[in-house]
């Protein structure tokens, strides 16, 4: 009975301070239930219609709670401006989320390190991608080799007779083949696609899991959760998928150790050569606790991979399913193409003549909003916001899902309209609302990359070939939200303009 008491006041007491003392430092958000938080919510209602129901109920600045730890979310485009961006210093920390004590040890990586780890590495990263050729026709030509596989592969089966083509599949495996070609310096086979399949799998899974309210009621308390009964599930996943993934990405780094000369004069072919010759140099020079350890290149292999992969292959899934869904829309990219190009392959050159191209593409980025809960960051020192004092290693998060299907900002937010994007001479422009990679320092590193690969694959794709709906076969467009909102399967049909 004694027992009973005592448990009984710490509980009053918790909920006294969670409740009435905790809560009360923050803006207000919807109410938490003690330990889970408000994950509760996204059980009955996907994440980006909750801060959509949020930014309504309680503005642009308001808090909500994982397990106990409390994040402020922000929703208005100029507010994430006067903050990531105009003092983008103190925003520029990460959530220190504690599976990644597991995932990525020490806090390595590009998405979740911090500090001069994540500055020399991003910087690293940002470098290899230039001397891979990105601002240059190098690159162009890395991802057009993928391209045109895509198509020819596609003519073939369109020539065998199929008129089925589970299309996502074939994006898929092509924009596998570019970022492994920059990481690995391969790309994957369609004659056996082994291993594309497994290393597509675990990345799903994990980034699925990512989204996953289990995963993030668990998140800073996982060593315990993994002992309760519904949670052990969960901790099993993450487990096995890790162990999958350092298989998956060690045995790449062995194979290179192999092969590779490291006092060699030549320009690295890939990021792990690259990464290797480098931590070979400062090793050389005898430079003292350098950012560039194995651990290191394990981690930002997996974070190029996760987060270069499954976003551009699932932007371009829905792009072709925007694109099948509004046939007007089909018509006029192609009219344009027609007028711009012809039966050859188009290429960044033709970029500034595109206009309608580049406004579907901005659109579909807008609508699919593939992110629907941005990726944590923390503040770095005490900040005001909307008159709100957040003090400093605050979860915070720029809700970029929220403003781009904001109608103060994009009317008619849930349709489809490339239009919105051409000015009213036809001109393409994108304002500054439109933020599919995020703003501030911690913005998207492979924007670049990422819009190379949508320009080239939509506007080949659009002019070598022509998109429809399969008769009996509609394609239902169900958004399926986890740490990627990607849609439901779907099937159409493909015949050839060429
Ligand atoms: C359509 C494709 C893509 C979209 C929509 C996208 C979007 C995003 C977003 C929203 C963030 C979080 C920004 C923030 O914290 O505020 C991010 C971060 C990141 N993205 Fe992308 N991304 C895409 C493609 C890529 C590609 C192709 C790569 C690399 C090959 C990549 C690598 C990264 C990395 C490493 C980060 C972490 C950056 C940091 O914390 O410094 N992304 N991306």
């Amino acid at each position: 009975m004694g027992l009973f008491l005592v448990a009984l006041g710490l509980l009053a007491v918790y909920l006294i301070h969670f409740y009435f003392i905790r809560r009360r430092q923050f803006p207000p958000g919807p109410i938490p239930l003690p330990f889970i938080g408000n994950a509760y919510s996204f059980i009955s209602t996907p994440m980006d219609t909750c801060f959509q129901k949020w930014k309504d109920e309680y503005g642009d600045i308001m808090t909500f709670w994982l397990g106990d730890t409390p994040i402020v979310s922000i929703h208005d485009s100029k507010v994430i401006y006067d903050t990531f961006v105009k003092d983008a210093d103190a925003y520029i920390g990460r959530q220190q989320q504690r599976w990644n004590e597991l995932l990525r040890p020490g806090h390595t990586g590009l998405l979740f390190s911090e500090g001069s780890l994540w500055r020399d590495n991003r910087r690293f990263a940002l470098q290899v991608f230039r001397n891979l050729g990105l601002g240059r026709n190098l690159m162009q030509e890395r991802v057009l080799d993928d391209v045109i596989a895509l198509i020819d592969y596609t003519k073939k089966e369109i020539k065998a007779g199929t008129t089925e083509f589970n299309f996502f599949d074939e994006l898929d495996i092509s924009i596998g083949s570019v970022i492994n070609s920059i990481e690995f310096g391969y790309r994957f086979s369609r004659d056996d696609r082994t291993e594309f399949i497994r290393a597509k799998k675990l990345a799903t899974e994990q980034v699925k899991m990512s989204g996953s309210v289990m995963f993030r009621t668990m998140e800073q308390h996982w060593e315990y959760f993994r002992y309760l009964p519904f949670f052990r599930d969960t901790y099993m996943k993450v487990f096995n998928s890790d162990k999958e993934h350092r298989a998956f990405f060690g045995r790449q780094i062995e194979e290179h150790r192999k092969h590779i000369d490291l006092e060699s004069e030549e320009e690295p072919t890939d990021y792990v050569e690259a990464f290797l010759k480098h931590q070979h140099k400062l090793d050389k020079e005898g430079v003292v606790g350098h950012s560039f350890s194995e651990t290191q290149l394990y981690s930002a292999l997996l974070d190029l991979w996760l987060a270069g992969q499954e976003t551009t292959a699932t932007t371009l899934a829905w792009l072709f399913i925007y694109v099948i869904k509004n046939p007007e829309v089909q018509k006029k990219c192609q009219a344009e193409l027609d007028e711009f190009v012809g039966d050859r392959i188009v290429t960044l050159d033709d970029k500034v003549n595109l206009n309608y191209v580049n406004a579907t593409v901005a659109e579909a980025q807008r609508l699919c909003n593939l992110v629907p809960i941005n990726v944590p960051h923390r503040t770095t020192r005490d900040v005001e916001i909307m008159g709100h004092k957040i003090p400093k290693h605050t979860v915070i998060m720029n809700q970029i899902s929220t403003v781009m299907h904001d109608e103060r900002y994009f009317p008619d937010a849930k349709s489809f309209k490339p239009e919105r994007f051409l000015d009213e001479k036809g001109k393409f422009y994108a304002p500054p609302e439109l933020m599919p990679f995020s703003v501030g320092k911690r913005a998207c590193l492979g924007e670049g990359l990422a819009r190379l690969e949508l320009f080239l694959f939509t506007a080949n794709a659009l002019n070598q070939l022509q998109f429809g709906e399969i008769p009996g076969k509609p394609i239902s467009g169900e958004r399926i939200v986890a740490g990627t909102t990607a849609p439901a399967p779907w099937v159409c049909s493909i015949t050839a303009r060429y």
